[in-house]
């Protein structure tokens, strides 16, 4: 069943009475949320750049693209619902395992042996900024430790993730360039070494579009479930970039070489549809049905025996492991070199300066 008005109506009354700051990311996304539900897609002029407040409420807004209604008032609920719970579990349990840590770029929620790890920049697509992969891999080693039984991993607004935060590219250190793709390659080894070894069953909930490193790691989630608006694409030739996630491997493991060949090089933008036909998605849910039905199942898997879970997954997982560690490395080692390339910058300086998008 979706939030109806009721639901939508007592969410807004629960909204004034939280204990805590959400703070402005979370407030911009419920008053996004609002205006959607309530009004449609954005239908304000463009506020002025230096009329800042405005400014980051319409981007909100706008960021919401053709989200239907209903779909912006269920989401409205699930986020008033996720703050209360995560304010409410806190008064619960003080101090112990089900403490939230605070974070910029993600909303972490622990509820029902479920925990939940939201990517939280919509404005940006959910683009993953240098302190984002910092937070998600800080997020899964308290997920790994806490007393939930399974993880799970979605985004927050119209997109699930539009991949590396190209602005990356910008903030190079005193030590140059190559000092810049030096330290990058080894956060990507470690953040992607980081869902090689999660210890639980971690599943994607994959609310829209899905771009580059967000796609290429699925191959390591254990299940995969898309709202028919998700769409997968890895446009690494495009960028003059070459996988990572260790895509090289899953892929064509997964869905066959030929399939592989066309995300991973030719950059070829599945649907939901093609890529759960090709094994990249465990299923695919109508978008107005999608949340409702994918946490009615997780809230019922999450019930399942918690160690025999675990020793399951290692049973899977392990024998592929050490593979799995050396084609990261290697991956990592190749893209280090391709950051350098006039390939990779002048496909990076066009999107910044607004010359392309993919
Ligand atoms: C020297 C070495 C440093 C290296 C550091 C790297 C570290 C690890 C790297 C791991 C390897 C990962 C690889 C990848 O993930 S490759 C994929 C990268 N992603 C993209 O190329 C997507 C780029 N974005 C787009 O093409 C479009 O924004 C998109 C199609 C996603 C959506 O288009 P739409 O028109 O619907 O929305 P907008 O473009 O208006 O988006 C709203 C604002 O958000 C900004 N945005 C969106 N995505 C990104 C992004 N990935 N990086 C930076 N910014 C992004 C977009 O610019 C808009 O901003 P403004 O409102 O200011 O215009």
């Amino acid at each position: 069943m979706r939030a109806s008005q009721e639901d939508f109506e007592s969410a807004m009354n629960q909204v004034k009475l939280l204990k805590k700051d959400p703070g402005n990311e979370v407030k911009l996304r419920l008053y996004a949320l609002y205006k959607q539900a309530t009004e449609g897609p954005c239908n304000m002029p463009k506020p002025g750049v230096f009329d800042f407040i405005n400014k980051a409420k319409w981007d909100a807004w706008n960021a919401l693209g053709s989200l239907p209604k209903e779909t912006a008032r269920q989401n409205y609920v699930d986020l008033v619902s996720s703050l209360t719970s995560s304010e409410s579990s806190s008064q619960v349990k003080p101090g112990a395992d089900r403490e939230q840590q605070e974070y910029e770029n993600l909303v972490v929620t622990s509820e029902d042996g479920i925990t939940k790890i939201m990517f939280n920049r919509p404005t940006r697509k959910n683009a993953i900024s240098t302190q984002m992969y910092q937070e998600i891999m800080l997020a899964l080693k308290a997920a790994s430790k806490d007393d939930s039984t399974i993880t799970v991993v979605t985004g927050n607004g119209d997109y699930y993730c539009s991949g590396n935060d190209l602005a990356n590219f910008t903030d190079i250190p005193p030590g140059g360039v190559e000092e810049k793709a030096k330290q990058s390659a080894i956060m990507l080894r470690d953040f992607v070494g980081t869902f090689i070894d999660f210890p639980k069953p971690l599943i994607a909930v994959v609310n829209g579009p899905a771009v580059g490193i967000s796609v290429t790691i699925l191959g390591l989630f254990d299940a995969v479930y898309a709202s028919d608006r998700a769409t997968f694409h890895t446009p690494f030739s495009h960028l003059g970039l070459s996988p990572e996630g260790c895509a090289s491997y899953t892929f064509p493991k997964i869905m066959g070489p030929a399939k592989a060949t066309e995300m991973l090089i030719f950059g070829k933008k599945l649907t939901a549809g093609e890529a759960c036909a090709q094994g990249l998605v465990t299923e695919v849910f109508p978008d107005s049905t999608f949340q409702k039905e994918v946490w009615t199942r997780l809230k019922a898997y999450s019930k399942l025996p918690p160690n025999s879970m675990r020793i399951s997954k290692q049973v899977i997982r392990n024998m592929e492991k050490e593979k799995l560690h050396a084609v990261n490395a290697e991956e990592s080692s190749v893209l280090q070199e391709r950051w350098l390339s006039d390939e990779c910058i002048n496909a990076t300086m066009n999107f910044l300066s607004k010359k392309a998008k993919l």
